[in-house]
């Protein structure tokens, strides 16, 4: 049995995930964490009656006391890099799906767990569609190397652009590295109407409810777009990546960023 420490078990998608937990063969579900309705029933929570486990605060003690195998993060950026440490501190394997850390933060994590031998893996997607999209983008870069990315999201969401549109970017420069797109003399009216810049690369944030989670990359070429859409319309896309992911860490004594890595060998 793989035992599991869900931490921001209360959000949208620590809910999710402890269903999915409890639902899969070969796991157990044995702690909650969380900053709301600490001591109450996660059972209330998530609508079953007789789920004996209670949300703590405590993400120190619940890994101590309770010595799981795999923390599941879902927590949100700043609070992320402290569980990721105590986890890799505590010989904990961390499956993190909070964004909004630095490369520098992922890196420094490489090493702590590389340190410790433990294995550990920070994955901005879970879905195997925004997965495919990130590497079909990339192959169409090499012949379409105009990219811009539109990455739109509920407007609860804390980090832009979003990790799955850094992701991208990052798969996409790796292909056509740094290059000047548009006019060299263009300008802004108003501040941001071009999107951030990740290596002359547009990357353009909408937030608004209604939406969950969805990516647009658009290719240009002379005479012709490409256009790969990846949408998910519900959190329960994420689950089947999220549960590979927590098998396939068990076995890993070192941190990897990207499922892409685990799923595409
Ligand atoms: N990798 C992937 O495939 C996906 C990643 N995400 C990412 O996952 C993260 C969470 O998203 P989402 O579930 O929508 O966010 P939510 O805000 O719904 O959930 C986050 C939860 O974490 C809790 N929390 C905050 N601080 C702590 C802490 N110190 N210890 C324990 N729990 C804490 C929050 O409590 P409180 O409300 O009191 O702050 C909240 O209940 C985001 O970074 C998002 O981008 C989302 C979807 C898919
Ligand atoms: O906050 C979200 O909801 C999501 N966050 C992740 C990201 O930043 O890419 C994954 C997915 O897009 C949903």
């Amino acid at each position: 049995m793989i035992k599991v420490v869900v931490a921001g078990a209360l959000g949208r998608m620590g809910q999710e995930s402890c269903k999915a937990v409890l639902k899969a063969e070969g796991m157990e579900l044995v702690g909650a964490v969380d900053t709301r309705e600490i001591g109450s029933a996660l059972g209330a929570h998530l609508g079953i009656a007789d789920l004996e486990i209670k949300v703590s605060d405590n993400l120190e003690k619940t890994l101590q006391d309770l010595k799981p195998d795999v923390l599941i993060d879902f927590t949100r950026p700043g609070v992320v890099q402290g569980n990721i440490e105590l986890a890799i501190k505590n010989g904990v394997r961390p499956v993190v799906g909070t964004t909004g850390m630095s490369s520098e933060e992922i890196e420094k994590f490489r090493e702590l767990a590389a340190a410790n031998q433990v294995g550990a893996l920070i994955a901005p997607n879970f879905t195997i569609g925004a997965l495919l999209m990130i590497k079909f983008a990339a192959e169409a870069a090499k012949y379409f190397p105009h990219v811009e990315i539109i990455e739109l999201h509920h407007d609860q969401k804390m980090d832009a652009p979003s990790g799955t549109a850094i992701k991208t970017a990052e798969a996409i420069a790796a292909v056509r590295g740094n290059m000047a797109q548009g006019m060299p003399s263009e300008f802004e009216k108003i501040e941001g109407s071009r999107g951030g810049n990740y290596e002359g690369m547009r990357i353009h944030s909408v937030r608004l409810p209604g939406f969950v989670a969805h990516q647009e990359v658009i290719l240009g070429g002379v005479g012709q777009t490409l256009t790969i859409r990846h949408d998910s319309i519900s959190r329960e896309s994420y689950m089947p990546g999220l549960l590979l992911a927590v098998r396939k860490v068990m076995s890993l004594n070192h941190l990897v960023y990207g499922l892409e890595n685990l799923l595409f060998e």
